[in-house]
């Protein structure tokens, strides 16, 4: 067993937002690489009708949690779910609960938030801020504490263009923004946003910084270590490679390009497309626990789980390697051929949005009227651009980001720990990222579109047709333009009789014809 690995033996961790996408992950990688640690404490709420066992049982029956469950058959008794919910001010965990979570635990991964662009201020505050303070309020008062791993994003200064491993103030200290949102009305809040997130694109970036700030403000003598990841894609190798099971950031994307009905993004082809695989940050967290327990750095440490300093990939790059994915692993009853225009300023975005986006809908919505059918894509498309609209800023801009504790962490893992089970750098070559495309789109069809791998000949058969139909709609189109300039204009038939007359006339010229 590696010596990060063993470390987790016999430890009690608790974990917010295992339900998750990373926290998932993070506990399946856990348990399948220390099988020994005592417990697992998730902090869970009910939701939608189901109750907290239902959900632990819905995580662990997953395709996630297959090799788990051959190296650790009793995973079931080793995850103690605790009913809790963030947004409440109390975190409403009962007394039992929070006296053995006080009691046991010895390592926190701090991974709940709200990751929405568009959360009202208020209830971003209240996540990623309020709950963040007070579990740091808990943890102060847990015996056995080793080590607080607090989960940021690499984003939190998006508004620098480079970002180092420190904590940068924030204009408004957040005692003062948390003191607020108890008297301030919705109204007002809404009025003073734009103001307090300034040049950040989102209250999601903002208050993620104000969640930092109030770790290092609160965090007493606490062990305590942020991670900042930039943008969490599939998995690269672990439990399987493309693993991936929510629509966020780069996903929902792909789909959208791959189904044919992302046409045209606006995007800067040489930023850099800073994608993480979502195994790589899980293990560089699992080696931070590590570290802040054992060697205990005097100051809070901040790690980068970045891509784009190590193996820079940029988004025509990416672009062009996800079209090449989807011509071997085509989606099922796609719209239209997969092809995405980069654009580049306003006037190409609404022009390539009217002709790409708009005009097909609306006739497929003609046609579906036609047919008796309720309409449906115009509205689809409206939700796709307005999506769109809230990742913009993140394909138009480059960021630097230091990576000088991550490379320090790196050095003191053991050769094992840094190749077999903790790999915190992958991928780490040009050519790795075709590959972990070709997985991600593979991933994508697999897990989150469901679609069966033997449909993939009728995929591409579909796609053929598609091509043809719009080879032969382009022509009838260009015959039709063409038709009507001529019976317009006095130079198109000039033109379309020098076509015509010309090849009649070099005739004789040809020896071979005579
Ligand atoms: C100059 C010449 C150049 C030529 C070059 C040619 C090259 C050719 C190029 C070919 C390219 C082909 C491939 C293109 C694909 C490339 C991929 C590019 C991807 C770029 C992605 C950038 C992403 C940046 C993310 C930054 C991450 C920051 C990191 C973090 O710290 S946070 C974690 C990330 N958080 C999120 O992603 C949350 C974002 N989502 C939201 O905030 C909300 O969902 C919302 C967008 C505000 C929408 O909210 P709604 O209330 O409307 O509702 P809901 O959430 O229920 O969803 C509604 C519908 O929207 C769909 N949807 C949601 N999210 C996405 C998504 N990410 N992508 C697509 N669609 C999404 C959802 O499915 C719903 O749809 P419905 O079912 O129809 O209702
Ligand atoms: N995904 C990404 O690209 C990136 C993510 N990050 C950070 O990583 C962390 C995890 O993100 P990710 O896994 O993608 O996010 P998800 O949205 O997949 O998961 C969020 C988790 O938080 C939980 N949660 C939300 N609200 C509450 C609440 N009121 N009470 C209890 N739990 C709650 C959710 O529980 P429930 O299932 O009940 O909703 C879920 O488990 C976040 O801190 C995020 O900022 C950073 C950079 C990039």
């Amino acid at each position: 067993m590696s010596m990060v690995a063993a470390f987790y033996s016999n430890k009690s961790i608790l974990i917010t937002g295992a339900t998750g996408f990373l926290g998932k992950v993070l506990m399946e990688k856990l348990f399948r690489t220390s099988p020994q640690l005592k417990v697992i404490y998730i902090l869970i709420r009910p939701k939608a009708g189901q109750t907290l066992q239902e959900r632990v049982f819905q995580i662990l029956n997953s395709k996630l949690f297959e090799k788990v469950k051959e190296i650790c058959p009793n995973v079931h008794e080793k995850i103690r779910p605790i009913s809790a919910d963030l947004n409440q001010s109390d975190l409403a965990i009962s007394k039992e609960d929070m006296q053995e979570l006080l009691s046991g635990t010895n390592i926190v991964f701090h991974c709940a938030a709200t990751v929405r662009f568009d959360a009202h201020l208020r209830e971003a505050v209240q996540l990623n801020v309020i709950a963040t303070q007070k579990l740091l309020l808990m943890a102060s008062q847990m015996s056995k504490l080793e080590a607080f791993i607090h989960i940021s994003t690499a984003f939190s200064n998006c508004n620098l263009k480079r970002i180092d491993e420190v904590i940068y103030p924030c204009p408004v200290e957040p005692r003062k923004i948390i003191d607020s949102m108890e008297w301030l009305d919705d109204a007002i809040i809404d009025e003073i946003t734009p103001k307090l997130i300034g040049d950040r694109p989102n209250t999601y970036t903002y208050t993620k910084a104000l969640g930092e700030m109030v770790i290092h403000q609160e965090s007493g003598n606490l062990n305590v270590a942020i991670i900042r990841p930039s943008i969490v894609g599939a998995s690269w190798q672990e439990p399987f490679p493309g693993w991936i099971d929510n629509i966020n950031g780069p996903s929902g994307l792909i789909i959208a390009s791959g189904k044919g009905f992302l046409r045209s993004l606006r995007a800067t082809p040489m930023a850099i497309a800073d994608v993480i695989p979502v195994d790589t940050v899980v293990n560089l967290t699992i080696a931070v626990g590590w570290y802040t327990a054992v060697h205990r750095p005097k100051s809070t440490l901040i790690y980068h789980s970045t891509s784009g300093n190590l193996n820079p990939c940029l988004w025509h790059d990416m672009g062009l390697k996800v079209l090449a994915a989807f011509e071997k692993i085509p989606f099922e009853r796609a719209f239209r051929r997969p092809y995405v225009d980069f654009t580049t300023n306003n006037f190409t975005t609404q022009y390539w949005n009217a002709v790409s986006h708009w005009a097909p809908a609306i006739i497929y919505d003609f046609y579906l009227r036609l047919t008796g059918r309720k309409p449906r894509m115009l509205k689809l498309m409206n939700r796709l651009l307005r999506t769109i609209s809230m990742l913009e800023y993140f394909i138009n801009h480059s960021w630097e980001w230091s990576t000088n504790n991550t490379e320090m962490l790196l050095s003191e893992l053991s050769p094992e720990d840094q190749r077999v089970s903790m790999e915190v750098r992958q991928p780490s070559h040009a050519n790795h990222w075709l590959e972990y495309i070709e997985n991600y789109v593979l991933g994508i069809k697999k897990y989150l579109l469901k679609e069966d791998l033997a449909g993939i000949p009728k995929a591409k058969e579909h796609l053929r047709r598609l091509r043809n139909i719009h080879y032969l709609f382009n022509t009838a189109l260009f015959l039709i333009v063409w038709r009507l300039l001529i019976a317009r204009s006095q130079t198109a038939r000039n033109v379309w009789f020098l076509i015509m007359t010309c090849p009649l006339r070099q005739e004789p010229k040809s020896p071979a014809r005579r």
